[in-house]
């Protein structure tokens, strides 16, 4: 198996729209702005003037995926759903690619889904012995089936009861001829928001930015629990569940999301920023200069030079043409593709005292690449500040850090880690200090954050992923 040479995968972007006599176009645009979400395949479907739905989807990019006017063109009417794909379940074939079309005797549905579902191989298994037959080897194609198996011919019933079988992180989006639904997690792991054009099409999308792009101005977050359906006469709101805490990744407003998109009214860049002071506060260094690692890290690193008075410079460039190399993932590959990625401007950093913010450490291949460039570069000293806390435990909600042996904080104490990477001191924004920055108007646990990444409370239970969980070697508290 290949895969790209990121620090962190991104996790899945879903766009639909509801009414828009350009609704292909529309969505095509709308990806565009989620492609940081995923690079491995992308796909649209629309409910055509006879009633049944059309697909076309391919591997890669967007333009890979739709590289012929026509891919797009055929897909007429007035109603669509779109999805970019980084896959966190199942193989990274075309099979796997989104949305899932399904054609049935009576009418078609499509699914499109953003996040990890925890329990999808526990309720397949369970399908499987009840006769059902996958086409795939995603998790997302779970819920297809439980809706076909239950009772009754009220479709938004079925769907309902479906959601609430379902455990783990899911932004859904489901269309048929008759409505566009879109159903988010008890937990709200994933962003979803719905939006509105002029011409009073609705949008349902992953990011804010989607919506600006496409020139739709926001009404709302979808909230944990919820299902939204949008028919012809209008958008309607109802909780599919109650028990519902809202628990909003915490790496969508450190790492994942664009910083122009704004997540329960936190702008991402703002609240970037806002991480990089509170880290100037926490951990002042004897600096000349602060350098951003490009791309995620730049907000960050703009706010620890304001809230530290050091001038905020450009140290290292990231190659833009880079990121979709595709090779085995090795670390010694790895290394070679950070290299490819990231250099130093030298006559920037000679000679000086580095303060170098980046926004998390996963394995540590870029840290450890970085510090060494800069000091080729004739750095006096680099000192290395994260702006979030030390990622020591996986997730299973949606990105795609499962596995704990690979996450260098699970294995390594900071000085340990500190004395590996070569820097002269390394720095983690402390969790408290993680929460205050993002400053999310909630009174839920975490002021409505999901953290679990960085103390191991999980928000759920973690069902199919329980009887694998391994504790970091550095934990400070056994799970019960
Ligand atoms: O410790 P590592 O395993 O190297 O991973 C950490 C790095 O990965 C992410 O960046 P990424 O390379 O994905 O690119 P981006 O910041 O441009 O999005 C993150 O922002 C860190 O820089
Ligand atoms: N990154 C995601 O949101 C992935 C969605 C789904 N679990 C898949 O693997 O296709
Ligand atoms: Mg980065």
């Amino acid at each position: 198996m290949s895969a790209e040479i990121k620090g962190l995968n991104e996790e899945c972007g879903i766009f639909g729209v509801w009414q828009d006599e350009h609704a292909a176009e529309r969505t095509y645009f709308g990806l565009h702005s989620l492609q940081h979400r995923g690079q491995e395949g992308a796909g649209i479907v629309t409910v055509q003037a006879n009633g049944r739905l059309l697909e076309h989807k391919g591997l890669g990019l967007l333009a890979d995926a739709f590289s012929k006017p026509e891919q797009l063109a055929q897909l007429t009417g007035p109603c669509a759903i779109g999805h970019v794909r980084y896959g966190t379940a199942g193989t990274h074939g075309i099979e796997n690619i989104q949305p899932f079309l399904f054609h049935f005797a009576q009418e078609d549905v499509a699914l499109a889904h953003n996040g990890n579902l925890t329990n999808a191989v526990s309720l397949r298994t369970e399908l499987e012995q009840d006769g059902a037959i996958f086409r795939t080897d995603s998790d997302t194609e779970v819920l297809m089936h439980l809706i076909q198996r239950q009772k009754g011919a009220d479709f938004k019933a079925r769907l309902k009861a479906s959601l609430r079988e379902i455990k783990g992180g899911f932004a859904y989006l489901v269309l048929t001829k008759n409505a566009l639904y879109a159903a988010l997690d008890p937990n709200g792991f994933r962003p979803l928001v719905v939006g509105r054009l002029d011409n009073g099409a609705y949008i349902v999308c992953s990011e804010t930015c989607a919506l600006d792009t496409v020139g739709a101005h926001f009404i709302r977050d979808v909230q944990p629990g919820e299902l939204i359906t949008i028919d012809d006469s209008g958008y309607h709101c109802e909780p599919f569940t109650t028990e519902t805490q809202l628990s909003i990744c915490s790496m969508e407003y450190i790492y994942f999301a664009r910083p122009d998109s704004t997540i329960y009214g936190v702008n991402i860049h703002q609240a970037r920023q806002r991480m990089g002071r509170r880290l100037a506060q926490e951990s002042p260094v004897d600096a000349d200069i602060v350098v951003g690692v490009p791309n995620s890290s730049l907000s960050a690193a703009s706010g620890y030079a304001l809230e530290s008075g050091l001038p905020d410079e450009l140290g290292l460039i990231k190659n833009q043409y880079s990121a979709r190399t595709f090779i085995q993932p090795t670390q010694e590959l790895r290394e070679q593709g950070v290299r490819m990625k990231l250099a130093a401007v030298k006559a920037v950093v000679a000679g000086k005292k580095v303060a170098l913010v980046d926004d998390s450490i996963v394995r540590g291949t870029t840290s450890n690449y970085i510090v060494r460039l800069l000091k080729e570069a004739g750095a006096k000293s680099v000192h290395l500040l994260i702006s979030s806390p030390p990622l020591k435990y996986p997730c299973f909600y949606g990105i795609d850090i499962e596995n704990t042996q690979e996450l260098m904080a699970a294995n390594y104490t900071i000085p340990e880690m500190c004395a590996k990477i070569g820097a002269d001191s390394l720095h983690f924004l402390s969790l408290e200090g993680l929460i205050d920055a993002i400053d999310l108007p909630s009174h839920e646990p975490n002021r409505g954050l999901c953290v679990a990444y960085f103390n191991g409370d999980y928000p759920t239970p973690l069902y199919d992923y329980a009887a694998t969980f391994k504790q970091p070697k550095t934990a400070t508290k056994v799970m019960q």
